[in-house]
């Protein structure tokens, strides 16, 4: 019979956030009911029902060993506009660097809670490298079922001298073989906005910083009463999602069942990309950034590993001026960056209202 450490429910702040076990702790403890900190209002909860559009419908699959470059390129500009979310299989990132950042993933959360604290916010010897749960806790009326760390990839030395041992190299790794299917997507995604010419600025403008999340799932005692990610857009140009067998991630659709959610089925090698708020923003909304949760899993523990593609802090984003070069009006203001992202983080994870912060009211 496996030892189980007391702890008072009224305690767990303190237990997973300060103390650095995560919802991982209270998971390996064995609890057998959800502490009431976790349950969500009824209405964010997932419904299979009501909430799942079936199975016939589903996000593009694009293949990108495709011999007709402009039948690839429009398939993934009109599900940029049409869905926001798609999945790429032959993108040419090998098998096994993703089977070896999942792993690394695993390694991470395999550390101690004592050793995993040291890069809470609080300890962590770099402000690129922060281990978390939940997604701000202060904010949070329910927490989400779900741990992390997010890396910010500065430098290689950064990388190499901050990032933790346990996943570091496989995490580089992942984002460095990333690198020519991002420059290839910003490239066709600005070429159906008409622009050819991405010149150094908007180069840095599009995808300038990276930031890498190693987000662990663990197995839930009650996955019908939370959630493992809330409804959210994410506020990147675009974001590459690695995701296990498990399944759970959900897509809300844009067509006539707006209400409707749709699952984004594990494929073995794929990668799920998404458009976040701010190609939205520079694309004067003709690309669309996305709602989409996760659900907590009764059965498995889950992991995915988003690479967040971002402009640079001091960026201002507002819609191209390509955009606006026929007639077309703004859509959205002028927005530093970094204040963006700081509004995002500011709050709980609350659909597509991020955006709303860099809306042209009319
Ligand atoms: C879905 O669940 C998630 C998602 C995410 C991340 C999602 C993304 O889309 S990440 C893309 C974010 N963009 C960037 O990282 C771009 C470049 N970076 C910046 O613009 C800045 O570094 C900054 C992120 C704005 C931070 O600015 P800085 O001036 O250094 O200020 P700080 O004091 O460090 O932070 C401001 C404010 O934000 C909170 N915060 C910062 N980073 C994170 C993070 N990785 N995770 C959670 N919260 C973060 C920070 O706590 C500050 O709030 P205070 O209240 O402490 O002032 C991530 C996690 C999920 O669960
Ligand atoms: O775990 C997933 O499938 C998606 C996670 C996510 O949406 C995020 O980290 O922004
Ligand atoms: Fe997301």
């Amino acid at each position: 019979m496996p030892k189980i450490p007391i702890i008072y429910l009224e305690n767990i702040n303190e237990y997973v956030l300060n103390q650095g076990h995560g919802v991982k702790g209270l998971a390996d403890m064995g609890i057998k009911s959800l502490p009431r900190q976790y349950i969500h209002p009824q209405e964010e909860r997932f419904n299979t029902i009501s909430d799942d559009g079936g199975e016939d419908r589903s996000i593009p699959i694009i293949d990108m060993s495709n011999d007709d470059d402009h039948a690839m390129e429009t398939l993934i500009c009109n599900a940029a506009e049409k869905w926001g979310f798609f999945q790429l299989i032959n993108h040419g990132v090998p098998l096994k660097v993703l089977e070896d950042v999942k792993a690394a993933t695993y390694r991470f959360f395999e550390l101690s809670a004592q050793e995993k604290s040291m890069y809470l916010k609080e300890n962590s010897p770099s402000s690129c490298v922060r281990y978390g749960t939940s997604f701000v806790p202060e904010a949070e009326m329910a927490l989400e079922w779900k741990d992390y760390p997010s890396l910010f990839f500065v430098s290689d030395e950064e990388t190499l001298s901050r990032w933790p041992l346990a996943c570091r190299a496989e995490a580089l790794e992942y984002m460095k073989s990333s690198e020519n299917v991002i420059r290839n997507l910003v490239k066709i995604l600005m070429k159906g906005l008409n622009i050819h010419d991405i010149d150094e600025k908007k180069e840095s403008l599009l995808m300038g910083t990276k930031r890498i999340n190693l987000n662990y799932y663990p197995k839930c005692p009650n996955p019908e009463l939370t959630v493992g990610v809330g409804r959210h857009s994410d506020v990147s140009t675009l974001t590459v999602l690695l995701q296990d067998d498990v399944g759970g991630l959900y897509v809300r659709g844009l067509d006539a069942g707006a209400e409707s959610w749709i699952h984004v089925p594990p494929i073995k090698g794929a990668l799920v990309i998404n458009i976040g708020d701010a190609l939205q923003i520079l694309s004067n909304g003709k690309y669309k950034s996305v709602e989409h949760r996760v659900t907590a899993n009764g059965r498995n523990n889950r992991v995915s590993i988003p690479i967040f593609v971002n402009p640079r802090p001091n960026d201002i984003i507002a819609p191209l001026q390509e955009m606006m070069d026929g007639g077309e009006k703004p859509k959205y203001r002028e927005v530093l960056y970094s204040d963006y992202v700081k509004y995002f983080f500011k709050k709980a994870h609350d659909g597509k209202a991020t955006i709303e912060f860099a809306k042209i009211s009319n």
